[in-house]
């Protein structure tokens, strides 16, 4: 399953050569216990190749000559042939409206300068042509020039290929969907602190697989919130800046305890949960407080095919969530999810699922509420199957990072002991955040390479 999907999203890229970038950075650790003699004898080299490819993906634009551009009056279009044959059009409006000349642009923001009451949504153009260093220069009616380069030009080009490739460049929306079989990745935590190359790998692995284990970090307070400053800066929470996992006395949230937390995305209370979540273990259980994960958008996908009709309740009832108590200050959250969103073209987009923070008050009329409770039921026990399911066992320092939005994470219950007992350490931060810093990085990285 995990290989025929991977091969799904994999193909083009394993074709690719190679970035160093990766491969050095990441290692697949293969988890021990009785599954993992089943795991495909390829799976590490594999998973290897996809996260080197996650480089490659976006490598910078290469230099590209202008044969020749006209304008297509009728069209209203002005027409570029590369030097290797391909075509690209692009119209006048957009021309105009994207000129990058002082005027139009402030250069120290990359903004739009040009406001829309400025714009002739209907100006033709009064000559194109290619200057002497290859760029595109269009004369407008009132005589304002525009001069677009070549590269700045195929990068936007409108044909449909042209834009999936670019889009895909910009926001990595392809995942590799894992089961019971996956070999969580690894990075150093040393390394990813200090190196722009292994920050980078990390973050793309975090991205593609949801889920990246860092080795080698201090066990003590104070790493994850490190972290986060290597990122940006870390999403303020009622928990807290960071949160200490441990068995507390008047819990005020379930984690709080020592009981077993079933598959869960953190924090569905909020109407925008965090998007990444780091977890650092400081101190593991003597006994019990494994830990699992889930591949949320796996699960969701097998679910659309075996129980289409659980997939339509789930992506379609809202359900409430609430959390009340006091931490960081007093709280009394309030919020509404599909456990399921999918965006526009139906694919899935967030799970929001906790069943510890869901209200018992249900916003459902009478005949739906039997229906909810089977397609539930039929999620979490998809969710639970074992060839679901990755099980590990935190070490002292490990930092578990992972993607929120489409990982659900439990543990088993523990025994608490007065002299050694259970503490993790947690944060959150938003995708946004953790995105902003890939596309700085990976443009770092690529100047220098
Ligand atoms: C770990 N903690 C307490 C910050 C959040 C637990 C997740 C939740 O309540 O949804
Ligand atoms: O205790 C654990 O291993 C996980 C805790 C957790 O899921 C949480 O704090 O939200
Ligand atoms: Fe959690
Ligand atoms: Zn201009």
């Amino acid at each position: 399953m995990w290989t025929s999907t991977l091969a799904r999203f994999a193909r083009p890229a394993l074709q690719r050569s190679t970035a160093a970038v990766t491969c050095q950075v990441l290692k697949a650790c293969c988890r021990s216990g009785p599954a993992a003699g089943r795991l495909p004898p390829s799976l590490t080299s594999v998973q290897l190749r996809g996260q080197q490819s996650l480089v490659s993906a976006s490598h910078p634009a290469s230099r590209q000559l202008v044969r020749h551009a006209r304008a297509l009056d009728q069209e209203r279009l002005v027409e570029v042939e590369w030097e290797d044959g391909g075509h690209s059009s692009y119209p006048f409006t957009w021309l105009r409206d994207n000129c990058q000349c002082p005027l139009c642009t402030l250069q120290s923001a990359q903004a739009r300068v040009l406001l829309m009451c400025d714009l002739d949504i209907h100006a033709g153009v009064d000559t194109v042509e290619v200057t002497k260093d290859n760029k595109v220069s269009i004369v407008w009616p009132d005589q304002h020039t525009s001069v677009f380069d070549p590269e700045w030009l195929k990068k936007r080009c409108f044909s449909s290929a042209a834009r999936q490739s670019l889009q895909e460049e910009l926001f990595l929306n392809e995942r590799y969907y894992w089961d019971s079989t996956l070999c969580i990745p690894t990075a150093d935590f040393q390394q990813v602190l200090q190196d722009d190359n292994a920050a980078l790998a990390w973050l793309l692995a975090m991205r593609r697989f949801g889920v990246v284990c860092l080795k080698g970090a201090p066990a003590e307070q104070g790493q994850v919130a490190r972290l986060c400053e290597r990122i940006g800066f870390l999403r303020l929470t009622f928990y807290g800046h960071t949160w200490q996992v441990q068995d507390k006395y008047m819990a005020n949230n379930l984690a709080y305890t020592s009981k077993k937390l079933s598959v869960h995305t953190d924090y569905p209370a909020l109407n925008f949960p965090p998007g990444v979540q780091f977890i650092q273990c400081l101190c593991p259980a003597v006994e019990g407080g494994e830990s699992q994960l889930v591949d949320g958008f796996h699960v969701t996908q097998q679910l659309q095919r075996e129980d289409p009709e659980a997939f339509q309740i789930l992506t379609s009832l809202l359900v409430n969530f609430q959390d009340v108590g006091r931490d960081y200050c007093d709280f009394h959250l309030l919020s509404k999810h599909c456990i399921i969103d999918v965006d526009r073209d139906g694919r899935v987009h967030r799970i929001n699922f906790n069943n510890a923070t869901r209200d018992s008050v249900l916003d459902l009329p009478l005949h739906q509420v039997q229906p909810f409770y089977r397609a539930i039921k039929a999620f979490t026990d998809l969710m639970d199957r074992p060839e679901n399911v990755v099980s590990c066992r935190l070490e002292s320092g490990d930092i578990m990072t992972f993607d929120n939005w489409r990982l659900l994470h439990g543990r088993k219950s523990y025994i608490s002991s007065p002299d050694s007992s259970r503490h993790l350490e947690g944060a959150y931060l938003d995708w946004d955040v953790v995105m902003s810093r890939l596309h700085v990085l990976r443009n770092s990285v690529h100047k220098d390479s």
